[in-house]
Parts: C-alpha cells; sequence; structure tokens
C-alpha cells in the first residue's frame, strides 16, 4: 500500500475551496481537464516533429471521453506524453502558481463565492477544478518512452498516494468519481451524454485534436424504402453505439471573422488565458506576404491583479501551422503593449525553433513590428470612435503606456504620444494632447501642466488660479510617471511642456511686470530679511506674479520640480545623489499678510523671523512636502492665536 502524502499548505486550501465551491460554473472542469489533455498532446505532437521520431504517430492522437454510468464515473483519456513519477508528484501535489496565493480566514458564504470566482479567475486553477464535481480523482499515466505507469488517486481529504501501474501507453486517463447529488448539484448530468457533448461543443470545439466519446444513437434497422414504394407504418430504430467526433477541431483563430461570435471569442479567451472577465477588445487578423501568419489578441477588461509585479510574465503564444511551439513568446509583444495577450500561428517559422533564437528571427521582427502597429491602430480606433472605452482601457493600462513613453529614452514616444490622456482642469476630464493643443489660446505658447498627488488638490494649489484665471488649460498630473514622460516628451506638435509651478511663467503684460519690479525694489529690505531668516532652507524670497487669492507658493527653477524630487525620494534605494528642486518663497504682494510683512518689519525687523519660517513651512504643506519641525510650527501657530485674541 502506497504512503499517503499531503498537498502542500496553500495547494490544500485551494483544494478546500473547490471541494466545498458554490461556484455556479462547476462545469468548466471539463474545459480545463481536456485543455490539460490536449496541451499534453501537443508536447508530444512538438517533440516527435522536431525530434524526427517516426514512432510517433501523429494521425492517432485524440483524446477520449467515457462515462461510466456503473460507477458513477467519467473519465477522460488522452494519449499525449503522459507523466512520470516526479512530475506526477511536482504537477498534482502543488500548485506551482500559488506562492502568492493570499487566503483570507473566516470568510462568510457570500466571499467565498467570489473568492472562488477569484481565484479560477486569476490562477485557472487547472486540474484541482475535478474536486468541484468529483469526490475521488484517479490518474493513471505512463509517460513516453518510459516503461512504468504510475496512478495518482486522491479523494482530496487525507491527500493522495502514488503507486506503480499497470498501462498500455503512453498518455493519461483520469477518472472522476462524481460526488453524490445535493439539494443544489445534480452531479448525475455529467454521466448524461448529451451534457457531456454540449459542453465540449460550448468550451472546446476549437480542440485541434478530436475528442471523442462513445454515443448511443438510434439507427434505422429496417429497410429503406424505395422510391414509389409505400412507406411502411412504423420505421423501425434500434440504440445503437457509435463513436463521435465531438468537437469541430478548427482553432478559432483560423474560422472566418464573420463567423465567430462574441461569445466564442470570449470564452476562448477566458479559458485559454484563465481570466474570469470577459476581453475588452478581440483583434484578429491574417495578413499574406513576405512573412505570413495570423493572430488572435485580447485585451483584457481588467489588469491582471499582479500585472505590475515582477511575476507578470508578457508574451503571446506562439504556433506554426497550428502546432503549439511556446507559451509567453516575448520578443512577439513591445514592453508598452505588454498587456496584450493572444497569439500567432505563422506557417513561416520553424518548429524548432527556440527561445534563443527567436530573439534573432527575422520573420519573428517583422511579424512582432505589424503586431505593435495593429495594437496601435486598434486603441487608436477605440480611442476616436469610442470614448467611454477607451477610458476604461486607460484606467486599466494607460500607467503603461505612460511608461512606455518614458523607457528606453524614449524611443517609442512617436508611436505612443497620441494614445496619452491627461486631466484637463478645463474640461473637468480626461483630454488628449491634441485636443489640448487644438484649443490653445491665441499667443499661448505652452502646454501647461501641474503635478499633486490628486486633482482635486492640484485644483486648489495656489498658482493654478492664475494660469487658469489666464484663461489657459491645465493637465493635471497625477501618477509619478507623468512628468518623467512629460520631460522625455519635451514638446507636443511643437509646443513646449510647462510645469506652472516652475521657472518664469511670463503671463503678465509689460504694464504688470513693471509694477512688481518697482514693488520688489520698494520692499528689497523686507524680502532680504525674509531671506535671511530661512537662510539655505530656500534659494531666493520674491514677490509672486504667480498668486491671486492665496498669501505664499514654493516655486522652483526649470529642471528638477518638486515632484521629480518626491518621486525620487520615494524611491526604495531612496534619493541616491540628494538631488533637490530649488525651493523659491513667492509671497502674494495683494494679499493682507505682505502689509502684516511690511509692518511687522518696519516695527523691529528681528521679529519677521517668526512670519517666515511660519509662511514657509505654509508653502511646504501646501506643495506636498514634510516640514521640518512640526512641534515648533504648532507651537508658533498657538503663539499667534493667543496674541490674536488678546
Ligand atoms: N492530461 C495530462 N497529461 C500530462 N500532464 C498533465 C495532464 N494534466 C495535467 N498535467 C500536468 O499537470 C500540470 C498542472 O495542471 P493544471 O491544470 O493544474 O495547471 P496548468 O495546466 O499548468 O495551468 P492552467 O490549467 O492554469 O492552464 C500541467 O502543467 C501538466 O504538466
Amino acid at each position: 500500500m502506497a504512503r499517503k502524502k499531503q498537498f502542500k499548505a496553500e495547494s490544500k486550501r485551494l483544494l478546500d475551496l473547490m471541494i466545498n465551491s458554490i461556484y455556479t460554473h462547476k462545469e468548466i472542469f471539463l474545459r480545463e481537464l481536456i485543455s490539460n489533455a490536449s496541451d499534453a498532446i501537443d508536447k508530444l505532437y512538438y517533440q516527435s516533429l522536431s525530434e524526427n521520431d517516426s514512432a510517433v504517430d501523429r494521425s492517432a492522437f485524440k483524446i477520449h471521453l467515457d462515462i461510466d454510468k456503473e460507477n458513477r464515473a467519467l473519465v477522460i483519456s488522452d494519449n499525449g506524453i503522459g507523466m512520470d513519477k516526479e512530475e506526477l508528484e511536482e504537477n498534482l501535489g502543488t500548485i506551482a502558481k500559488s506562492g502568492s496565493l493570499a487566503f483570507k480566514e473566516g470568510l462568510s458564504e457570500e466571499e467565498k463565492k467570489d473568492e472562488a470566482v477569484d481565484i479560477i479567475g486569476q490562477f485557472g486553477v487547472g486540474f484541482y477544478s475535478a474536486f468541484m464535481v468529483a469526490s475521488r480523482v484517479e490518474v493513471l499515466t505512463k509517460k513516453y518512452g518510459s516503461d512504468t505507469a504510475y496512478e495518482w488517486s486522491s479523494d482530496a481529504v487525507d491527500g493522495y498516494t502514488i503507486e506503480e501501474a499497470q498501462k498500455d501507453s503512453c498518455g493519461t486517463t483520469i477518472t472522476l468519481y462524481l460526488k453524490d447529488n445535493t439539494d443544489d448539484d445534480n452531479y448525475d448530468e455529467y454521466l448524461q451524454q448529451y451534457e457531456i457533448e454540449r459542453l465540449v461543443k460550448k468550451y472546446s470545439d476549437y480542440i485541434r485534436f478530436p475528442i471523442e466519446m462513445m454515443m448511443e444513437t438510434q439507427k434505422r434497422v429496417d429497410e429503406e424504402t424505395a422510391e414509389g414504394e409505400e412507406k411502411p407504418a412504423e420505421p423501425k430504430y434500434e440504440t445503437v453505439l457509435e463513436l463521435k467526433t465531438l468537437n469541430s477541431m478548427i482553432p478559432l483563430w483560423k474560422r472566418n471573422k464573420s463567423e465567430i461570435t462574441k461569445e466564442e471569442y470570449n470564452e476562448f479567451y477566458q479559458d485559454k488565458f484563465n481570466d474570469f472577465h470577459e476581453p475588452q477588445r478581440v483583434i484578429h487578423t491574417s495578413v499574406e506576404g513576405a512573412v505570413s501568419f495570423s493572430t488572435l489578441m485580447f485585451i483584457p477588461g481588467k489588469a491582471p491583479y499582479n500585472y505590475y509585479q515582477q511575476d507578470y510574465k508578457k508574451g503571446l503564444q506562439l504556433y506554426s501551422r497550428g502546432v503549439f511551439i511556446m507559451d509567453n513568446a516575448e520578443e512577439l509583444i513591445p514592453e508598452h503593449f505588454r498587456f496584450v495577450k493572444g497569439l500567432v500561428d505563422s506557417q513561416d517559422l520553424s518548429l524548432n525553433i527556440s527561445r534563443e533564437m527567436l530573439q534573432h528571427d527575422r520573420q519573428l521582427k517583422v511579424i512582432a513590428n505589424r503586431i505593435e502597429k495593429k495594437i496601435k491602430s486598434e486603441l487608436l480606433l477605440m480611442l476616436r470612435n469610442e470614448r467611454e472605452e477607451y477610458e476604461k482601457f486607460w484606467n486599466n493600462f494607460g500607467l503603461q503606456i505612460k511608461f512606455g513613453v518614458y523607457n528606453d529614452y524614449g524611443m517609442h514616444k512617436d508611436l505612443l504620444q497620441d494614445l496619452l490622456l491627461f486631466y484637463s482642469s478645463k474640461e473637468e476630464k480626461l483630454v488628449t494632447l491634441d485636443e489640448y493643443v487644438a484649443r490653445m489660446e491665441e499667443g499661448q505658447e505652452f502646454i501647461y501642466f501641474m503635478s499633486g498627488d490628486k486633482i482635486e488638490n492640484i485644483d486648489q494649489m495656489p498658482t493654478v488660479k492664475k494660469v487658469k484665471d489666464k484663461g489657459y488649460e491645465i493637465l493635471y498630473l497625477t501618477d509619478n510617471v507623468d512628468e518623467f514622460a512629460l520631460q522625455v516628451l519635451g514638446s507636443f506638435k511643437d509646443k513646449k511642456f510647462k510645469n506652472i509651478s516652475q521657472g518664469d511663467l511670463n503671463l503678465d503684460s509689460e504694464e504688470e511686470k513693471k509694477e512688481l519690479e518697482k514693488k520688489a525694489e520698494e520692499n528689497k529690505d523686507l524680502l532680504g530679511g525674509i531671506k535671511e531668516a530661512l537662510g539655505e532652507k530656500v534659494k531666493e524670497v520674491k514677490i509672486s506674479s504667480r498668486l491671486v487669492d492665496d498669501p505664499v507658493c514654493l516655486s522652483s527653477d526649470d529642471g528638477m520640480s518638486f515632484e521629480m524630487e518626491k518621486v525620487l525620494s520615494a524611491m526604495p534605494e531612496g534619493n541616491p545623489y540628494g538631488m533637490k528642486a530649488s525651493r523659491i518663497l513667492e509671497i502674494n504682494p495683494n494679499h493682507e499678510i505682505f502689509k502684516a510683512l511690511q509692518k511687522v518689519y518696519a516695527d523691529d525687523a528681528n521679529a519677521v523671523k517668526d512670519y517666515a519660517e511660519l509662511l514657509y513651512d505654509q508653502a511646504l504643506l501646501i506643495e506636498g512636502f514634510p516640514i521640518e519641525n512640526p512641534t515648533e510650527f504648532a507651537k508658533k501657530i498657538c503663539d499667534f492665536m493667543v496674541k490674536a485674541s488678546k
């Protein structure tokens, strides 16, 4: 008797979820097992082709389904590559991908259901889904080229056993002993041939190997009447067993686009790419020419949970004449479109192509190029014709496009700049750079922008008012990468980008400028006094031309901006070179505070120190910087309040 082994901890949790699943789509178990069977045949197919192995009869590849009513069992067999003992252990004893599975304790029934949906959606539980419908599962398997077969069996609860077994040919046979029926679930339906036929047609029609099953059919057994003869009153039928192929076997991407329904595309995507959500967009094309290929690509409806993490794998599946070659061929998809899932099938690619060769393959480069252009044009079309849809896309993957502009020293900026969206102060929604430029005021030189943590806060920033009052539109940037992307872009349609908290805004008339210069001259000592009080904290203290209602603000010289400084400081390794934006304290000469400063300074030049420090701290807070000494700040405010009350 073989020793029982326990599932690895996380597999066990997932199994528990499957066993007790209240997930309503239990029927997907069949799709998962057929898909594994098809993968196993693909592997042997590919191996026999690439190694020129004539011992394998490729025309005999198939998946066989058997209904065993007596034992209440459903059997799924394939003559694919099979598994040896280690692979059985490795593949069915653990979930390889489960490292990041975070199971939550004490979930309610409703939450459990949601979690099952989530997990099935995000991880594609594959083989384990068998336990949604079966109380016991046996896997009899023999690896191609090996003499020994093994049987893995488990009722999930107490682990599994692996024993040596007898099997004539290579491949895998999976027997599912169905659960007892409950009030909610009738597992007997998986013993009905028409139900199984329906499920195969629904989920696995495109599988490129025959899925066969012996089916009971009614066959007419009396002699057909010849023409002109009278028909017998009752034609005679008998039930006969017939081997039927249930699937059409034509890969979806080889079928005529006009004959494929949205549901078929969705099912295909969800099944193949383990996504519970429907894709947002399907891109299905065939190209004939120097290199001929078909692609079926999808833009996911939701960013995968690990999209911005390292374990997310980009790339398309690669097929050659319908034969699967490899998963995640990275070379087919540029980094900035890494969210696209799908496959490429080309008759011009060698079956022997290895991952290493992909990088240098000329045909593949041509395909990748076409794919990049196709994705861009699909996105542009969506942007132009279906704005809401595009904004949905942007919410999911806009960050990726912005990174794409910034990465590789801006190499892809020309391709991507038309796809960018930013929030507009004027439109109060997302706009393209093109729309911004088309709306620019006469004489407007720059594309103005301002950064901050969220739209509402940016809208309140002191500097924003002045630019808005002048009638100019401002782009509000809220993602860390935004300013870096704009810096790489430099300009759009010859219009330079301008951060409104940096440098000279140059918005005033000559008269206003003169007025300001005069005021600065008159208050030279006061400004000097404030600068002296603040010392090295600020580069300069000046009379502001940016402010309308607010008393003070910070600005910086052109070059490093406050937002960039913040992003650098937030990096894991910190701000390595201590790079800082210059800090210029600007004071509004038309604000009451300015008169107060003048008065205080005139009475006692030293007394201006506290005012200077308070104003500087305020400006820091508005800009989203921490203040150096919050206790001191609070104390000073209190002192002022007390003084004011006397
Ligand atoms: N019929 C089979 N023949 C050979 N190997 C199989 C078979 N079924 C499963 N396996 C092996 O077990 C592994 C685990 O299967 P499982 O369905 O859990 O995950 P997967 O197929 O890798 O991923 P997913 O189902 O999410 O696409 C497979 O990767 C494969 O190596």
